[in-house]
């Protein structure tokens, strides 16, 4: 297992200077305090888009209030409690790992003529432009083999961010100058000869400043080595930083994970690449942990004591249309469980890291990982999706891809049954489901507590205690919110009970948009945050726990059970989760 060298871990508090010299009022629980604020040296480089101080403009103080500091000059100063109960603010020191004001920013896109690069990766940066999240001095290149000018890569650019922009301001504009950042070469993934062509135009556009390069690999895996050795020997930075996002499929299995590991390392640092979970990166999943760890109400509840089961479901409502090619080699189980939902999982179910700190909360979802139970094929039910014909409407098997083989057995659906054999979670099943074609689109968690012992209703509810039990969902997607479902009474002379929610309804509740995931996690890699990205013994204890099933699966070569594209998948499922005493909280009525 590989474990980072305390020298990398970075302190972000700094203590507080005794020759401060300005002040600033915090609102606490108790009152406002006047506190000694740092002389401006040891304020942050920038503190306008950076969530990095806001994660540190509110911060829990020692007797549980909580505190934001407000600096007239500044408008906001981020500060950290100390262990000492001391406010500490942090300081330049904290990003150096940054970017300073004339420090240039290049961001290459690798595979730029791709799906990815259009879908997502553009856009997102083109939002972090608009919102003036990107620094100064940043240029982005499309690399690719296909061959582009800078006129052509803008156009096609231009196309996709129609649809993100439509209801913002001065978008024509604001394009217009996102469009004249962008420049294309092309060359092959595997010549180092093109790379340097590439690192001469980039130290063009850096103009001689400290240059800092970011490469995001949006290519098919088995050219990532390629890529990666080419990159670092022809257009590393010479004097700035130079770190690398790397798309999953990270491998198939331990072995292969392992030595892409292994190959990324004899040309990267572990703290230059960038292993990007764009699960990691949506607005519910960031929202995990804070729901944990600053309210009080769900923390002392979240363990075996009060929860009977957690349920992390992904559904889409399409096939694997276009990506067949790539899906048959990985299936759901890869593709969907092992990375984005057993992520969530390690999250919900970690201990409370030691701080907000990437290596710390690293820490602890490793731990959990690794407390987890390796799946076998007992564990797990899998299924493929057929044709299905509704409304005059025929649509496909998975089979029925060009790109897939006839007789593929290729899960596109699988629900399985986790254990963390740990103090906090012994016994209680995480069921996991994923699949595609489906008859709705949704990612969320499901939380579902225990009965009241003795409950003094039982008689009015009924025998089906499953239908009064509590349950927190937090939905991920589509239309964000976090609602608790409760019992209450009808209003009215007589007693009848409710289930009702208490619902955070995200559009509701807030104006501004959602950010896309690619947004966040791209300025995290700019920014040098780790948090959201996985190390590389995460990802070997999330590989341990699915390969001995996935060879199996693979061995045995296991049928999958079929089901109509556009249902609710098999029924296999649901004698999973009830082999655990478990319903399945999406297919209920009161959903
Ligand atoms: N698309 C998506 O929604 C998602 C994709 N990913 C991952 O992101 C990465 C990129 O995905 P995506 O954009 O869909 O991939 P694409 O298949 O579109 O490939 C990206 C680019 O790579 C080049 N390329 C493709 N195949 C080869 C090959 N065999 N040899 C050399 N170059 C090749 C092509 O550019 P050119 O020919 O111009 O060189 C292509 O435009 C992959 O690792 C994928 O698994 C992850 C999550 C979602
Ligand atoms: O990583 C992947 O995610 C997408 C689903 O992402 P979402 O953000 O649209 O929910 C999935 O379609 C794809 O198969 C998978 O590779």
């Amino acid at each position: 297992m590989e474990t980072i060298p305390s020298s990398r871990i970075r302190s972000h508090a700094t203590a507080l200077p005794s020759h401060s010299t300005q002040s600033s009022s915090v609102h606490g629980r108790n009152g406002t305090a006047t506190l000694p604020l740092a002389p401006k040296k040891f304020l942050p480089a920038k503190a306008s888009c950076r969530r990095k101080s806001s994660i540190n403009a509110l911060v829990g103080l020692q007797d549980g209030a909580v505190a934001a500091a407000v600096n007239p000059v500044e408008k906001e100063v981020p500060f950290k409690t100390l262990k000492d109960g001391l406010l500490a603010f942090t300081s330049l020191e904290e990003n150096k790992d940054t970017n300073g004001d004339g420090d240039s920013v290049s961001i290459t896109v690798v595979g730029a003529s791709g799906d990815l690069a259009k879908k997502k990766i553009f856009p997102a940066l083109f939002a972090l432009f608009y919102e003036g999240c990107l620094p100064q001095h940043f240029t982005i290149y499309g690399y690719a083999r296909s061959k582009m000018t800078d006129v052509e890569l803008r156009n096609m650019v231009s196309k996709t961010l129609t649809c993100r922009i439509d209801k913002r301001e001065n978008c024509a504009e604001k394009m217009d100058q996102f469009l004249k950042r962008c420049f294309y070469h092309s060359g092959q993934y595997d010549s180092p000869e093109n790379f340097v062509e590439l690192d001469k135009k980039l130290k063009q556009h850096e103009g001689g400043r400290v240059s800092n390069r970011l490469f995001y690999l949006s290519i098919p895996p088995n050219i990532f080595i390629d890529a990666v050795r080419c990159a670092s020997s022809s257009a590393s930075s010479g004097n700035g930083w130079t770190r690398v996002i790397v798309e999953k499929p990270f491998g198939r299995d331990s072995e292969s994970s392992a030595a892409l590991t292994k190959s990324l390392k004899q040309y990267l640092d572990e703290d230059q690449i960038f292993r990007i979970d764009h699960y990691l990166g949506k607005e519910l999943v960031e929202n995990l942990s804070v729901l944990r760890f600053s309210n009080l109400i769900f923390e002392p509840l979240w363990s075996r004591q009060y929860i009977r089961n957690v349920q992390l479901i992904f559904s889409e409502d399409f096939g694997t249309e276009g990506r067949g090619g790539y899906f048959d080699n990985y299936g759901i189980i890869r593709d969907i469980m092992q990375n984005h939902l057993l992520q969530i999982l390690a999250l919900f179910a970690m201990e409370t890291p030691v701080s907000l700190d990437a290596e710390d909360i690293r820490n602890e979802k490793v731990k959990v990982l690794r407390s987890m139970r390796p799946l076998t094929l007992d564990d797990v039910v899998i299924g493929q999706y057929k044709s299905h014909t509704k409304g005059g409407i025929t649509y496909p098997a998975y089979t029925d891809d060009k790109t897939v083989p006839k007789d593929s057995l290729t899960p596109t659906f699988a629900a399985a049954a986790l254990f963390i054999d740990n103090a906090r979670w012994d016994g209680v099943p995480f069921l996991m489901k994923a699949g595609k074609a489906l008859h709705n689109k949704r990612a969320e968690i499901r939380v579902q507590f225990r009965h009241v012992p003795g409950n003094l209703y039982n008689r009015i509810i009924g025998t089906d205690l499953d239908l009064a039990t509590n349950e927190l969902v937090i939905r991920v997607q589509p239309d964000e919110a976090i609602y608790l479902k409760i019992n209450n009474k009808v209003p009215g002379l007589g007693m009848r009970l409710d289930r009702s929610n208490l619902n955070l309804h995200y559009a509701a509740r807030y104006s501004k948009e959602i950010p896309d995931a690619y947004e966040r996690l791209l300025l995290d890699a700019i920014e040098g945050e780790r948090r959201l990205f996985i190390r590389s013994d995460e990802l070997e204890a999330a590989w341990a726990l699915f390969t001995p099933l996935l060879k199996e699966l693979e061995e045995k070569k296991t049928i999958p059970e079929y089901y109509p594209y556009g249902s609710r998948g098999p029924v296999g499922a649901h004698y999973l989760a009830a082999r655990y005493n478990v319903r399945w909280g999406d297919l209920t009525v009161d959903q």
